[in-house]
């Protein structure tokens, strides 16, 4: 995250840091949502490489154990069937990972609440992403999390030329276009939107400008979860 500032600890109790280990040790590599005690929504692009994976809930400071953090494996990964790894641009940047056993729940580690089907927030919708991103373009993940105010950005002004131009789908939502972004390592994170006084993961960020993370006029563009509804249940439900 660029820009914004370090969260209140365990304020966005559904976020996670999913973690691949390489050389006997784990990594964070890209943000979540626990959508249910044993499932994790997070970005296709997170998970298309064959690794072994853990979550980490009710985290904060990825280098210190307050107590508060519960470690998980994850015992499947589900990615959308349509997803490109060749192109980010055509959307279906989701996944589900199913949890090898389930999360307690508590004041630190809570369900990301979900949007209905199909729904579109307005121009300016009040947002934060949230991650432990890059805190600059090309600079160092944060130890702890970060939040930062993206308000919306409506398909019409995203998808416009000078913004994202056809790049942007209507599957997918921007939030920014100033100085504040998301960056490399919150990709699979929510864009956490307020509606009718709820928080609601409205997105799972999916991909920045290459110019920059923060570039103007290039918004961090989320996939758009109430595009998505009928596949996160359909995995949920059959898998
Ligand atoms: C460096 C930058 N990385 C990203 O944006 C990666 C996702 C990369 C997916 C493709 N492997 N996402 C992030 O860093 C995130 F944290 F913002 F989500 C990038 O590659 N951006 C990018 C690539 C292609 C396109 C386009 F679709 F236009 F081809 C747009 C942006």
């Amino acid at each position: 995250v660029v820009g914004g500032e370090v969260a209140s600890p365990n304020s966005w109790p559904w976020q996670i840091s999913l973690q691949y280990l390489s050389g006997g040790s784990y990594y964070h590599t890209c943000g979540g949502t626990l959508i249910r005690a044993n499932w994790v929504l997070t970005a296709a692009h997170c998970v298309d490489t064959s690794r072994t994976w853990r979550v980490l809930l009710g985290e904060h400071d990825l280098y210190s154990n307050s107590g508060r953090e519960q470690t998980l494996g994850v015992s499947q990964v589900y990615i959308h069937s349509n997803w490109n790894r060749n192109s980010v641009a055509n959307g279906y940047d989701i996944a589900l990972l199913r949890l090898s056993s389930s999360a307690s729940l508590n004041s630190y580690v809570q369900l990301g609440s979900l949007p209905p089907s199909g729904q579109i927030l307005p121009h300016n919708n009040l947002c934060y992403i949230t991650g432990w991103g890059r805190t600059s373009t090309g600079g160092s993940l944060s130890a702890q999390l970060k939040e930062a105010y993206l308000p919306l950005v409506d398909y019409k002004t995203c998808s416009s030329s000078g913004w994202w131009g056809s790049t942007v789908k209507n599957s997918m939502v921007c939030g920014g276009g100033g100085a504040e972004s998301g960056c490399n390592g919150d990709s699979g994170g929510p864009l956490n939107c307020l509606y009718g006084g709820k928080y609601y993961v409205h997105g799972v960020t999916s991909f920045v400008s290459s110019w920059g993370c923060n570039y103007p006029q290039k918004p961090t563009v989320f996939t758009r979860v109430s595009a998505y509804i009928d596949w996160i249940n359909s995995v949920r439900t059959h898998c």
